[in-house]
This record gives C-alpha cells, sequence and structure tokens, in this order.
C-alpha cells in the first residue's frame, strides 16, 4: 500500500470523549510520521455540546462533513443533565442514533480480547479467559432502539422492535464471512423462545448457514449468553446479535479484558464507516486524566485496516500491547502507579512513531513517565 491522504471528521463530543479522542489522534499522527500519510480532521459537534450550541444533538453540517469524509472518529457522546432528566426534548442519543440510520452503519463490529498481560485485572478466573478471542457482530440501525416509541393515553409507555429479512440477511452475511476468514463458528444470540423478531432471526440465519459450509452455527438464548460469555468466554468465535443484545452484551464482555476503556468497534454499512469506543461518556471520569484511551486507540488500528493500511493497524496494536507489558495504564488497569490518559496516549504514540532514540522520549523513560507530553 502506497502513500495515503484521507480526511476524517472527528466527532470527540462529551465528557471523556475529546480526551480520549486526542490520544486516538496523537497515534494517528504518529502513523502519518512514521509511514508518511498524510490526515486530515475536520472537527464536528454531535452529542451534549452539539444541543448546547445549535440546539440540535446532529447539526446537519456535522452530517455533511461525515457524508464528505473517508471516515469517522468518534468519541462518546452524553452528559447527565440529559440522563436525569426523562422529559428533556431533545437528547444526545438521538444525534448517534440519527447518525448511525443516516450512514446506513447497519454493522457493528466489536473486538473482544483477553490481554495475557491483565490477566489479573479481570475478575474473572485467568484460566478461565486466558486466550479468548471473539468478534460480536451486533446490528446498529433497527430494533427495539430504532422502533415506534411513545406515551398512550394511560400514561403507559412503548418502544417497539421490529426487524426485516433484508436487515437481518445484510449483517448475518458479514458474521457468516467473517466466522470464514477465523474458526469457522458462529453463534446467534437471540430470545427466540418469546420474541417473534428472534425468531425471524434464526429463519434468516438458518436459510443462509447452507451457503457457509465451513461455518458451523449455534444458537443461545441471550439470557444464558450473558452467563456464557463470563462462564466460558472461549466457546466463541464470531457472536451475530440485533442492536439491544449485541449493546449489553459487548459492555459484560469487557470485563474479560479487563475495563471498558479497551474495546473498540467499527460501524460499517453502505458509506462511510465510523470508528468509536465501546464505551459511553463516563461523566465522572471528565477533565481528571483517569479515562483509558486505549479503546479509541484500537479503534484507530480498526479504521487503518479499513483503509488497507494492515502493517500500520499492527504497528498500532503491537504499541498497546507494550504499553500494557510495560504498566503504562490508566488507574483502572493500574491503581499502584496510574498513567494519566495524556501518557498512555504519548506513551503509544512515541511507540508507533519509532522516537525511541528521541531525548524526550529516552528523559520520559527515565523519570517514569512523569513529565511525558
Ligand atoms: N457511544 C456512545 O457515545 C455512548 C454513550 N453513552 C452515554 O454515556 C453516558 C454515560 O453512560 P454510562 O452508562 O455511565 O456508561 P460509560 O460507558 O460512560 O461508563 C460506564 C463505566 O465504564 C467505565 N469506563 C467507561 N469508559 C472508560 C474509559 N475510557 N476508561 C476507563 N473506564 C471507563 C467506568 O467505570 C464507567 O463508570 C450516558 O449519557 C450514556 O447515554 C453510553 C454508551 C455509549
Ligand atoms: C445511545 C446508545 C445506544 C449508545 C450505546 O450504548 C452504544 O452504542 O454502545
Ligand atoms: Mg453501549
Amino acid at each position: 500500500m502506497g502513500v495515503l491522504s484521507k480526511k476524517i471528521t472527528v466527532l470527540a463530543g462529551d465528557g471523556i470523549g475529546p480526551e480520549v479522542c486526542r490520544e486516538a489522534l496523537k497515534v494517528l499522527d504518529a502513523v502519518a510520521e512514521r509511514f508518511g500519510h498524510e490526515f486530515e480532521y475536520d472537527h464536528q459537534l454531535m452529542g451534549a455540546c452539539a444541543i448546547d450550541a445549535t440546539g440540535n444533538p446532529l447539526p446537519d453540517a456535522t452530517l455533511q462533513a461525515c457524508y464528505h469524509a473517508d471516515a469517522v472518529l468518534l468519541g462518546a457522546i452524553g452528559d447527565p443533565k440529559y440522563d436525569n432528566d426523562p422529559s428533556a426534548p431533545v437528547r444526545p442519543e438521538q444525534g448517534l442514533l440519527r447518525l448511525r440510520k443516516s450512514l446506513g452503519l447497519f454493522a457493528n463490529i466489536r473486538p473482544v480480547t483477553a490481554y495475557d498481560v491483565l490477566l489479573d485485572h479481570s475478575p474473572l478466573r485467568a484460566e478461565r479467559i486466558q486466550g479468548t478471542d471473539m468478534l460480536i457482530f451486533r446490528e446498529l440501525t433497527g430494533g427495539i432502539y430504532f422502533g415506534q416509541k411513545g406515551r398512550t393515553e394511560d400514561g403507559s409507555a412503548y418502544d417497539h422492535c421490529t426487524y426485516s429479512r433484508e436487515e437481518i440477511e445484510r449483517i448475518a452475511r458479514l458474521a457468516f464471512q467473517a466466522a470464514e476468514t477465523r474458526r469457522g463458528h458462529l453463534t446467534l444470540v437471540d430470545k427466540a423462545n418469546v420474541l417473534e423478531t428472534s425468531r425471524l432471526w434464526r429463519e434468516v440465519v438458518q436459510q443462509l448457514a447452507p451457503e457457509y459450509p465451513a461455518v458451523q452455527v449455534d444458537y443461545l438464548f441471550v439470557d444464558n449468553a450473558a452467563m456464557q460469555v463470563i462462564l466460558n468466554p472461549k466457546q466463541f468465535d464470531v457472536i451475530l446479535t440485533e442492536n439491544m443484545f449485541g449493546d449489553i452484551i459487548s459492555d459484560e464482555a469487557s470485563v474479560i479484558a479487563g475495563s471498558l476503556g479497551l474495546l473498540p468497534s467499527a460501524s460499517v454499512g453502505s458509506s462511510v464507516a465510523l470508528f468509536e469506543p465501546i464505551h459511553g461518556s463516563y461523566p465522572q471520569a471528565a477533565g481528571k486524566g483517569i479515562a483509558n484511551p486505549i479503546a479509541t486507540i484500537l479503534s484507530v488500528a480498526m479504521l487503518l485496516e479499513h483503509f488497507g493500511l494492515l502493517q500500520e493497524a499492527d504497528t498500532v496494536r503491537a504499541a498497546v500491547q507494550k504499553a500494557l507489558h510495560d504498566g503504562v495504564l490508566t488507574p483502572e488497569l493500574n491503581a499502584d502507579q496510574p498513567h494519566t490518559t495524556e501518557q498512555v496516549g504519548s506513551y503509544i504514540a512515541f511507540q508507533v512513531a519509532e522516537r525511541l532514540e528521541s531525548p524526550l522520549y529516552r528523559e520520559n523513560i527515565e523519570v517514569g513517565l512523569s513529565t511525558i507530553i
């Protein structure tokens, strides 16, 4: 792959979003420095910050910038002032859902990895999780999050869940294809004993299965899956599931890695792809320098892979492994010798840029990174 020039729309968002995005862009700059690529960043508003500035969680300028970008990098959105006000007329999350729908991002891909050096950081037993490597395909533009919602005259509330065959088939095909390139095992997580939409998911997956003879398919009810993910995560290769189940199961699966701050994601579909950590805006941590930027940095690795820059993606992942190995980690993973969000990002960026001989780097190593930029 030659030298590339790419335009990336950056939606830093709210809470810790700007902090983790800053570090991810630092790493992307390091990739540009080492490999000669050019990345141009177009910062736009989305979420609570966009409501504050324009009254709209997804201003038209933001959407247009995303349409015209080669990729989108998102931090996180959300603010307690909306979470704590059930009757708020406009919400940051509406912007995110509308963005996903508008960009046709129907598949959200969330890898879950147990890192050997972090085995002790998971509350789960090391022998239980060691070697876990699963890929969750979460449907992202349908289901209950997008169905009609409202209140009835008697004061009840409803959220409708709908799925069409087409919505299921297009993500199921991506999941089958991924399973073919991995360990050949696909698990559909649903609630087909109760939900009609889940029965349609099973039907569609069963109809597609003969086209992918190298893939072994099995089916698991979501309540059982929630337990199995913790009890025996190594049994999973590719998990395919609908929007809400995937949202919940993937946050749960982050305890295998050791922190929600470690899990990246890629959202793909009919046009531009979007990359974001799976976590939210973690408002309690905003401005404190304690948010783990690795989920966003690994989302950048997925972005590079999407551009076909495989060596660059591997370089970022190797730099992350080095930070994990060297204990250059935020407090939730290294309470004894915590590093700040910025220190972790800088350390990873230094590894990527191979600026290992620079005096600044050496000085930072010598002082235990306490003065890293
Ligand atoms: N994609 C997005 O932008 C998402 C936005 N949200 C929004 O975020 C806000 C907060 O929601 P919560 O339920 O508290 O979820 P959250 O994901 O922001 O935080 C949950 C917990 O995960 C841990 N955590 C999250 N990110 C971390 C990081 N980078 N480093 C270390 N630890 C981390 C913290 O212990 C935190 O208390 C809400 O407004 C919610 O709507 C929630 C999920 C996704
Ligand atoms: C607005 C929510 C659906 C965001 C979320 O929790 C997620 O995408 O993981
Ligand atoms: Mg979520």
